[in-house]
Parts: C-alpha cells; sequence; structure tokens
C-alpha cells in the first residue's frame, strides 16, 4: 500500500469530526471517497496533508509514518492535494501558473502536460482570471503534476462544470492514471466514480462505513441508496 489510514481522528477546534477512518490505497490504484455532504471527505483530505492533524491514528504514506510530520514536508515526499476552489493564480498566465511550482526533477514537463490538456497549450499565454471553470480544473491539474506528486488527491474536481467538460476531465484523469499515477478523489458524480475508480469508500459522520470494488459497488442499489440517497426509482 502507498498510503494507510488506521483509525484517523480529526477535530476542529472541539467538533470531532473524523471519528475512525480506516483507508488503504495501493499504487496505481483510483480510489474515490463517497458520502453525503458534511460527512468528512474533504477533512480526511486534509488530515493527510496535515493541514486538519489527525489527532488520534495513523497515517502512513510509502512506508513512513507521517501523521505529525508537517504540510510542506508531506508535500515534498510527493503527497499533493489540489483543493476545491482550485488555487489559480489569476494574474499569472497558464504557462506561469504551470512553471512557478514545477520540481526540476520533475517526470512531468510542460509538453506533458499539454499532451494531456491541449486545452492548456492554447491558452498557454492566458491569464488565468480568463480561463472557463474546466479549464482553471485543467491547470490545477495540470500544475499539480509538475510539482511531481506520487499521489494526486482531488476534491471534487469536476463539479459546477459542463457534462461535455466533465467527460474531458474524466479522460484525461485516466490518461494520467495509466502512466501509474495513483489518484484520490472526492466525487459526488457517481458515473464519474465509477468511470475512473478502482475502489470506493463510504464515510458517513466521519467513518468509514463501507469498502467495495467498482463492481461490487456497480451492483449494489442498496448501499447506494442507503449511504448516498441516491433515488434509484427516479
Ligand atoms: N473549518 C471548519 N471549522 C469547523 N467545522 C468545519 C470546518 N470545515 C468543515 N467543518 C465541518 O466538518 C464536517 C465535515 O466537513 P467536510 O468538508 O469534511 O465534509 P465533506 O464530506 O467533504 O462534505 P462537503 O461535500 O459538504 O464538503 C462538517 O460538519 C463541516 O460543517
Amino acid at each position: 500500500m502507498i498510503l494507510t489510514l488506521t483509525d484517523v481522528h480529526g477535530f476542529y477546534g472541539k467538533s470531532h469530526i473524523l471519528q475512525s477512518i480506516n483507508i488503504n490505497v495501493a499504487a496505481g490504484e483510483v480510489v474515490t471517497l463517497l458520502g453525503r455532504n458534511g460527512a468528512g471527505k474533504t477533512t480526511t483530505l486534509k488530515s493527510i496533508v496535515g493541514v486538519v492533524p489527525a489527532q488520534r491514528g495513523k497515517i502512513m504514506f510509502e512506508g513512513e509514518d507521517i501523521t505529525c510530520i508537517p504540510t510542506h514536508k508531506i508535500a515534498e515526499r510527493g503527497v499533493c492535494l489540489v483543493p476545491e476552489h482550485r488555487g489559480i493564480f489569476k494574474l499569472l498566465t497558464v504557462e506561469e501558473n504551470l512553471t512557478m511550482s514545477a520540481k526540476r526533477d520533475s517526470a512531468w514537463k510542460l509538453d506533458d502536460i499539454y499532451r494531456i490538456f491541449p486545452r492548456l497549450k492554447e491558452r498557454r499565454n492566458n491569464g488565468g482570471g480568463h480561463l472557463s471553470g474546466g479549464e482553471q480544473q485543467m491547470l490545477a491539474i495540470g500544475r499539480a503534476l509538475m510539482t511531481h506528486p506520487k499521489i494526486l488527491m482531488l476534491d471534487e474536481p469536476v463539479e459546477g462544470l459542463a457534462p461535455v467538460i466533465v467527460d474531458e476531465i474524466v479522460a484525461q484523469l485516466k490518461l494520467i492514471n495509466a502512466t501509474g499515477m495513483t489518484i484520490l478523489l472526492i466525487e459526488q458524480n457517481l458515473e464519474v466514480c465509477t468511470q475512473l475508480a478502482d475502489r470506493h469508500y463510504i464515510i458517513e459522520q466521519g467513518r468509514v462505513v463501507h469498502c467495495a470494488s467498482n463492481q461490487e459497488f456497480l451492483n449494489d442499489d442498496a448501499v447506494k441508496d442507503r449511504y448516498l440517497g441516491v433515488n434509484l426509482a427516479a
């Protein structure tokens, strides 16, 4: 396993938000975190990168205990979070956004990013503030790749995007995964999840309550109904 969370507990002040998170991710896998709003999915990713440090439990990355190390050191080890609000520098061009956080030893060079995201190449000299929502998401993913991650964690990457752009980003994430990249994804769009993922974890009230392979999940209407409120009769 490249990433393991064992009985992780996390707090915002006195609020006990993560109440026992147990997750394993193997190298090269795509794994999703599913669950209703407020279940603790984003907080789980924040605990992995040390922004909401785990107060109990253990987080191991590539065999090393990263539970108590600072966020920048976790990032240096190759754990990269693309947050929901993307964090594009609006006054910089697309290319400047990509190169500013690039690591010299990254396997991902500008040309690799432009090969996967041709739209970014077309817009390379445009300001980050002039991109569509989909292009901003592509830029956020491209910029993350330039930091030489070993695991890419994405928080609702296609939220609010038009279906045609969603399809484009799903295809791009498949290409990125095909290079061997491990992906941990929060996504509410079940079609996107089931197109991409090998396995799913369902989180409810800060606990992992269910784990399934993609095939098991696809066949299990009861789980979808119970934990995700998907109205299958509709
Ligand atoms: N900065 C914060 N301070 C205090 N409580 C917070 C903070 N951020 C989130 N919470 C609370 O923590 C709980 C889990 O939130 P989290 O964002 O992890 O949920 P989520 O599963 O990602 O759902 P969503 O899709 O709504 O983001 C919620 O009850 C939320 O209100």
